[in-house]
């Protein structure tokens, strides 16, 4: 199993632990727009890190970016394999044809 898998089953397991005892529950316990705004934040420290930081800094932002947006995927009942099937059916297809395929509509 790989590790965003195994990832995903963890934080799914500890949603219902104690707050006290939990990062993933206290966060769940303080609710959907506190886990959206953390995914936010992590995401501003991504973009900082890479326009700034060295390699270091950004592989931890984005561990902790990829981290608290599978707490959200999980919040709002949306699987890592709903996501991937999404990019595989998107495999293959520019993102500029796609874009263009949009305006023409
Ligand atoms: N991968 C992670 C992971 N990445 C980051 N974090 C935590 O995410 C938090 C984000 O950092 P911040 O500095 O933004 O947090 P903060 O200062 O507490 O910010 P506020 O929430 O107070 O705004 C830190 O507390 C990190 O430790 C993580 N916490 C847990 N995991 C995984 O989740 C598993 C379950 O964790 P628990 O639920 O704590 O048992 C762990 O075994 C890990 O595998």
């Amino acid at each position: 199993m790989d590790t965003l898998t195994r990832l995903e089953q963890t934080i799914c397991q500890r949603m219902g632990a104690d707050p006290a005892t939990s990062y993933v529950a206290r966060l769940h316990a303080k609710g959907l727009p506190k886990i959206a705004q953390k995914v936010g934040e992590e995401a501003t420290e991504t973009v900082i890190a890479a326009l700034g930081g060295d390699k270091a800094e950004l592989t931890g932002e984005a561990a902790d970016l990829l981290f608290h947006l599978l707490v959200l995927l999980n919040a709002k009942g949306v699987s890592l394999a709903d996501v991937i099937a999404e990019l595989d059916r998107r495999e293959g297809t520019s993102g500029l044809d796609e874009k263009a395929s949009r305006s023409a509509n």
